[in-house]
């Protein structure tokens, strides 16, 4: 999987992929990251990216140029990737959208600063918007982060077995269970018995109804959406049982 980034800040982005299991990843082949600097494609001195906004207001406007050449360069080396700019007013990024991302090879990822982007050039350029929640950040390099995590954790190879993403919550649109590691007492709280038996259906049973009871009371439209089986609805009965008062 290879990530073009356009960004005037390519060190953080870079900074995500140094670390931990991402950065093994990139060091086993399995990721690519190449980011684009706008500001290596401006034709001034001054290396401008931006301009104040036509019709008045507060802060500044990225320009179509530099923009559009770096955008152009970076489609010329990552042939077909679509151009996706991340963008408080994109598609919202949920578990389908990150699995249909992993399914590309390449994505090339813009990120604005500023106000945003000059609006000729995102109905020129870009192929989708994505949004990671109903707020305004500083830039698109963190939600671009965040797509490229949650992407690269679904490509093959880059978790191991022991950290499959198909054990990662929202995998089978459910919330996570509850994990516990020692020491099995904390003051008076005990880990659940049941991870103590060794009994790995019982063990897997238990993390299903759980997903199921901690979805239904967090999160109910997951489950509206997913719907549930006959044996998960058992399931859930048990916990709410289990959970009266
Ligand atoms: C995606 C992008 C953004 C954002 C980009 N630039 C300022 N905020 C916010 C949320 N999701």
């Amino acid at each position: 999987m290879r990530f073009d980034v356009i960004t005037l800040f390519p060190e953080m982005v870079h900074g995500l992929l140094g670390h931990g299991v991402m950065g093994r990843a990139v060091d086993r082949g399995l990721i690519e990251l190449v980011t684009w600097n706008p500001r290596d494609y401006s034709e001034d001195r001054h290396a401008t990216v931006d301009d104040r906004p036509y019709g008045g207001g507060p802060g500044m406007v990225m320009k179509v140029e530099p923009l559009r050449t770096t955008i152009r360069a970076a489609r010329a080396a990552a042939a077909a990737a679509p151009v996706i700019y991340l963008s408080p007013d994109g598609e919202r990024l949920d578990g389908p959208r990150v699995r249909r991302l992993a399914q590309d090879r390449r994505v090339i990822l813009l990120c604005g600063r500023y106000e945003g982007i000059d609006e000729r050039l995102i109905d020129e350029e870009v192929d989708q918007s994505l949004s990671i929640g109903d707020y305004v950040l500083s830039g698109g390099e963190l939600p671009a982060m965040v797509v490229m995590d949650a992407v690269a954790r679904l490509v093959p190879g880059v978790l191991g077995h022991a950290e499959s993403a198909s054990q990662d919550a929202f995998a089978d649109g459910l919330l996570d269970c509850p994990h516990y590691t020692r020491p099995e007492w904390i003051d008076d709280r005990r880990v659940p018995a049941v991870l103590l038996s060794g009994d790995h259906q019982a063990v897997a049973r238990w993390r299903l109804k759980q997903a199921l009871g901690r979805t239904l009371e967090k999160r109910p439209d997951l489950l509206d959406q997913r719907g549930v089986s006959d044996d998960e609805q058992a399931l859930l009965d048990e916990y709410r049982a289990g959970h009266q008062g």
